[in-house]
């Protein structure tokens, strides 16, 4: 890895006798887009406070391209922020909110002028200079703010949750835009958001947050396939998580049956969780399935059907089928191997990561 633009070591940040941040290590690479998920609480906006340097950690290094910054005050890092809400300064217009740090600095008009202009055209705002703020929709707003963060070219944006305010529509079509705007710019973005889907869309690589806690950080399609615990399987979309036992390497047992599946390294007989996505599962006959379920209900969604289903072992199973299921009937649950997921309890990030590994250079034999 090339060397990181920003780096926490052990960085403990406390509010009297209550740790906020536990002890976080973090590696951020420039020119990427990374996003800081959890629930509300969880110490997202601390991280994005420690690293635009409004908040000092408590204990910990926190470092830019490898020197220590933990007492470099915030005005002189090559950060900016865009607040959820825009903070902008209603008494002035489009033009002044977007020249305002500038005009600060005492750059010359004729430079200021074509910057706010080459700003605005990157933010599809041309020709809106001398309008006032109340006379902008919120996406407007927003682009705003964005604007006015990059005038005096960060090297990182920070954006915490700066989609939140916008309706369904809008926070689509922000979200394409922002990610644009950073693969055009080059720059690092740090995003902070709730919302998962918000998350694995947009992001590079995003760090899933809980209680202080970085609890797992990998590509979306990682976080996606192989989720490390039942928190953030819940957290990170829509799954099933039963109780199962790892009867040996390649064979799990849960549900009153057993299945092959391609993880190992466990002990034998080793009690977990095992996850299996809905978009895995689909039904069949109950001769064919691996399963046996009943079906509950069933919601039609447009491209799949929504099936709630139990088996006979009392476990739930919520299932995306291609072809809709009678209430009340008895079908067959299909799934693949590799779509059986394998959480242990408490394993911590490096040995889940060691373990994968494995299973990879396995794979790669057996091919
Ligand atoms: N100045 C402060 N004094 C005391 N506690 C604080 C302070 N700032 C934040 N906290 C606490 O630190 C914890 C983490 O807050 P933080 O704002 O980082 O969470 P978050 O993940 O960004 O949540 P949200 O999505 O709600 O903004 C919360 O429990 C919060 O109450």
């Amino acid at each position: 890895m090339k060397q990181p633009i920003i780096e926490f070591k052990n960085v403990v940040k406390s509010y009297g006798e209550t740790q906020v941040l536990k002890g976080v290590d973090l590696e951020i690479e420039a020119g990427k887009f990374y996003t800081l998920l959890g629930p509300s609480g969880s110490g997202k906006t601390t991280i994005l406070r420690l690293v635009a340097g409004f908040s000092s950690a408590t204990s910990g290094d926190i470092l830019f391209e490898g020197k220590r910054i933990n007492d470099v005050p915030a005005n002189k890092r090559r950060v900016n922020t865009v607040f959820q809400n825009y903070a902008l300064f209603p008494n002035m217009n489009v033009f002044e909110n977007v020249a305002f740090g500038m005009n600060l600095k005492g750059t010359s008009k004729a430079k200021i002028k074509t910057k706010v202009t080459q700003l605005l055209a990157m933010v599809r705002l041309a020709g809106y200079e001398n309008r006032n703020i109340d006379e902008l929709s919120g996406g407007q707003q927003q682009r705003v703010a964005i604007a006015r963060a990059l005038a005096n070219d960060p090297e990182i944006l920070l954006l915490d949750e700066p989609l939140s305010a916008l309706d369904y529509k809008l926070r689509k079509e922000m979200q394409y835009e922002l990610r644009e705007l950073q693969k055009n710019l080059g720059i690092t973005f740090i995003f902070v958001t709730h919302d998962q889907e918000e998350a694995l869309a947009m992001s590079d690589w995003i760090f899933v947050m809980n209680e202080g806690k970085i609890l797992q950080n990998g590509t979306p399609v990682d976080i996606y396939d192989e989720p490390i615990n039942r928190f953030v399987a819940e957290f990170i979309g829509e799954s099933n998580i039963v109780n199962g036992v790892m009867l040996e390497d390649y064979l799990v047992s849960f549900a009153g049956s057993t299945f092959e599946n391609v993880d190992a390294g466990m002990r034998p007989n080793e009690q977990v969780d095992v996850v299996l996505r809905p978009e895995d599962l689909d039904l069949t006959t109950p001769e064919n399935g691996k399963l046996v379920v009943t079906i509950d209900a069933q919601l039609f969604r447009g491209d799949y059907y929504e099936i709630s289903a139990h088996d006979d072992n009392g476990n739930e199973w919520r299932i995306q089928a291609t072809n809709s299921a009678q209430i009340n009937t008895r079908q067959g649950l299909t799934f693949d191997p590799e779509d059986i997921h394998i959480m242990r309890f408490n394993e911590s990030e490096d040995d889940f990561d060691a373990r994968l590994d494995n299973y990879e250079e396995v794979g790669e034999m057996d091919e």
